[in-house]
């Protein structure tokens, strides 16, 4: 569960691109006409910019996400041209377009990450593509049956301001609720853009025929999505996949960063090699995202990263070794009172492919495990970082020597 400030830091940027197109938009009409073709190609050349950038860094979910605000964007804006005079037919598009289109962005947003050109990417894409067909097959072929279906409209009575039917108003609800709740939930980057983006898309489909409405929240949304693209690539390359915890280019961004006094802990899990020998590698890797969560919740403003493997670092700014002390025991203690509960606990092992049950029987499994610990911290011989870690690196050896689960400095 992220923290409301967490969750509105991850906010912040799209509301901020979103809220600033709201206030520009009035001031549109008094642009220069430049400008105003400008605002025009914007969300298309975001969207290029953002599915080339997706296509580079391998990152499918964006790529599908910009096809979609960039056919989102062209249906609007070109309804009216793609079908003259036919004004049912060009509202069963807008229905479709606006019904469809945030229900399938939800869809690339919730999905694991799969590539470009992998086979579950083309499957994804295909799967958009046959919608478009559906849908153009439907207006082509007149069918009408399907189109009194689509233009099934009881809201627009009742909230005429809306210019949106009702399977559009259902599928925008439904993207907002899901992904905040996935927001507050799993807190990645690209899902909050997602959620911002999904704003937009209803801003941008409500106000549809309103001067430069559409340009201006189409534009916004595709910046938001490049935003979005950059802090997950700088999401992706500084955090550790397993267990969630900064990893080591983020502890040595914050090392670079460090003022005179700080402390720095290494913590290493206690014969870890026999456990993942006795329990399985996939068993060792859910105790290390527990053991990780553990040590995450470190307090005196600790701030953990995992240093790699089965190691792993607290920083403590502005504290002595002393200082930082207690709130390592509490974490040692934490982790060794903790009787772990394993997902799926008669998993094979790794090696011998030999299906394991633990204490807590039927699938559930309980293990234990201890970390060691050593500190150490900046003094008037020790002034770098890096030997402030080498100084810790020792005393971890030294509490392994004692007989191990326990802090050394
Ligand atoms: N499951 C899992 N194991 C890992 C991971 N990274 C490192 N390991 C294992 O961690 C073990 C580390 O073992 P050692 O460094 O020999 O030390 P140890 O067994 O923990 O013993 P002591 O440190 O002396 O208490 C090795 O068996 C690695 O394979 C990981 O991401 N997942």
């Amino acid at each position: 569960m992220h923290t409301l400030i967490s969750t509105a830091r991850l906010l912040f940027v799209p509301l901020m691109i979103l809220i600033g197109a709201h206030l520009a938009l009035p001031h549109a009409q008094e642009a220069p006409e430049a400008f105003r073709l400008l605002l025009h190609i914007l969300p298309y050349a975001a969207c290029a910019i953002a599915a080339g950038l997706g296509i580079m860094f391998g990152q499918g979910r964006v790529v599908g996400m910009a096809l979609l605000l960039a056919l989102a964007y062209w249906s609007v804006t070109e309804v009216n041209a793609l079908l003259p005079g036919s004004r049912f037919e060009a509202g069963v598009l807008f229905t479709a377009v606006t019904t469809l289109v945030p229900l399938n962005l939800l869809l690339f947003t919730l999905l694991p990450e799969r590539g470009v050109f992998t086979r579950h990417a083309v499957l994804r894409f295909l799967v958009v593509a046959l919608q478009a067909g559906f849908v153009t097959w439907v207006i082509a072929a007149e069918r009408n049956d399907v189109l009194q279906a689509l233009a099934f409209n009881t809201l627009n009575a009742a909230l005429p301001w809306l210019h949106l039917s009702d399977s559009a108003v259902v599928a925008l609800v439904i993207a907002v609720g899901v992904l905040l709740w996935v927001v507050h939930r799993r807190g990645t980057p690209l899902e909050a853009g997602a959620l911002v983006m999904v704003g937009a898309l209803a801003l941008l489909f409500g106000r549809a025929g309103v001067g430069d409405a559409p340009e201006a929240y189409a534009s916004a949304a595709g910046l938001i999505l490049l935003a979005s693209l950059v802090f997950n690539t700088h999401y992706i390359a500084y955090r550790d996949d397993l267990t969630g915890l900064p990893a080591r280019r983020a502890l040595n961004q914050r090392l670079a960063a460090l003022g005179r006094n700080y402390a720095i802990a290494m913590l290493d899990v206690d014969h870890f090699k026999k456990f993942n020998d006795t329990h399985g590698h996939d068993v060792g890797d859910q105790v290390l995202k527990l053991v990780a969560a553990r040590i995450r919740a470190v307090g005196g403003r600790g701030k953990a990263y995992r240093y790699g493997g089965e190691e792993f670092t607290i920083v403590f700014p502005g504290k002595t070794a002393q200082q930082a002390r207690p709130y390592l025991e509490e974490v040692r203690e934490t982790i060794a009172d903790y009787r772990m509960v394993l997902r799926g606990g008669d998993r094979p092992d790794a090696k011998t492919g030999e299906k394991k049950r633990g204490s807590g029987g039927s699938g559930r499994k309980t293990v234990q495990v201890t970390i060691s610990i050593g500190v150490a911290e900046r003094t008037r011989e020790i002034r770098d970082a890096e030997e402030v870690i080498k100084a810790a690196d020792a005393a971890l050896y030294r509490a392994k020597k004692k007989g191990r689960n326990r802090v050394a400095a």
